[in-house]
């Protein structure tokens, strides 16, 4: 067993996060050290907690409890009833989970999932996920979002912008620093050392030749050619629609997509209950569940874990690497 915990934040209290976490650590307390940064108040009862002061506390306890690194909020919650007035707790909660692994009390941040208009109306988060706050938190780093499963890995180019602003944000070099960051990810992170990268079309068919859109004509096509020249496996534009059936899948490591749905509807057809979101260009690893906060079924206690438990085990390979 690893000598640092796996920070996992709390996310949304009033989400399946808390339950999420407390039976993932069911799960894998002989296994992966951990320690949970909360309140108390927001577990599911029943939870085996030991409160710790210091994180090197973790290894020792997480064997019987879960190691809890207290973060008071302002108050208890309601399961599905988000409260504005917890909403600022949970982005502390973040940002104390990134100093523990960055000052090396911790291994890896494992975040659970945040409700990004509660935090916006509760705390003016100024930002669109946690994937762009560890971004700033990181070092105003380029990162790229990835979902990983053991079928399939995508990154969407754009993230959490609306359908409409996706042509504009979707330049070249963002879609370069895209392709980069994914490579050397795959390489550092998942020890592939030679990472094939497949790139989708922005438009139907690809652009069908310029008859359904012109940047695959004008400049993806281009970029990915001059890309594949400076010597990365990597090919496209491909047809979004065809790419990811399960022969298509074998002849990549990772998908780069255009936009959110784009990506994030495969992997999630294929593997909801086992897909990590992975951030990759940290200077530190974090990994988190690929569902949201679920206030339709918070509380009780039919939240699925795996997802969380994948993220875990996932968090902690990689940091041992
Ligand atoms: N990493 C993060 O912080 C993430 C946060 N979100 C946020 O979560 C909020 C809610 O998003 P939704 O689109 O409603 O997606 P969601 O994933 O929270 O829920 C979609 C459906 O899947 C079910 N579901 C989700 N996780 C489950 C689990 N572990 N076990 C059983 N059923 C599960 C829910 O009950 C719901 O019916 C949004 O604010 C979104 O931005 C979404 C994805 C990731
Ligand atoms: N749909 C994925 C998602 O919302 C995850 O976002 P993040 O909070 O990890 O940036």
């Amino acid at each position: 067993m690893s000598a640092l915990p796996v920070a996992v934040t709390c996310g949304e209290p009033a989400g399946i996060g808390p339950e999420i976490a407390a039976a993932a650590w069911a799960e894998l307390k002989g296994d992966v050290p951990m320690l949970w940064i909360g309140d108390p108040r927001h577990l599911p009862g029943g939870t085996p907690i030991a409160e710790i002061a210091d994180p090197a506390e973790a290894v020792r306890v997480c064997d019987t409890a879960l190691p809890v690194f207290p973060h008071r909020f302002a108050g208890p919650v309601t399961p599905g009833t988000p409260d504005l007035s917890l909403a600022q707790g949970v982005v502390d909660a973040i940002r104390i989970g990134v100093d523990l692994v960055r000052s090396g009390s911790a291994s890896a941040l494992c975040t659970a999932p945040i409700h990004k208009k509660v935090l916006q109306d509760g705390a003016g988060f100024a930002y669109p996920g946690h994937t762009e706050f560890l971004a700033h938190l990181g070092g105003d780093v380029d990162v790229v979002m990835m979902l990983a499963s053991d079928q399939l890995r995508v990154v969407p180019a754009t993230i959490h912008i609306a359908l409409s602003d996706v042509p504009s944000a979707l330049t070249p070099g963002r879609l370069r620093r895209v392709i980069e960051t994914t490579a050397t990810g795959l390489r550092e992170r998942f020890g592939i050392a030679a990472p094939r990268l497949a790139v989708a079309g922005l438009n139907p068919h690809a652009g069908e030749g310029g008859a359904m859109g012109r940047e695959e004509l004008e400049w993806i096509g281009p970029m990915i050619d001059e890309i594949a020249q400076s010597g990365l496996d990597v090919s496209g534009p491909k047809s979004a629609d065809t790419m990811f059936h399960a022969a298509a899948r074998e002849t990549y490591d990772a998908a780069i997509c255009m936009y959110h749905d784009q990506a994030l509807i495969p992997i999630k057809t294929l593997d909801f209950d086992r897909g990590v979101n992975v951030t990759l260009g940290l200077p530190f690893v974090r990994t988190s569940p690929d569902h949201g906060t679920a206030f339709d079924i918070a509380g009780k206690g039919i939240a699925n874990p795996s997802s969380m438990i994948e993220a875990l085990r996932m968090a902690a390979k990689m940091a041992a690497a």
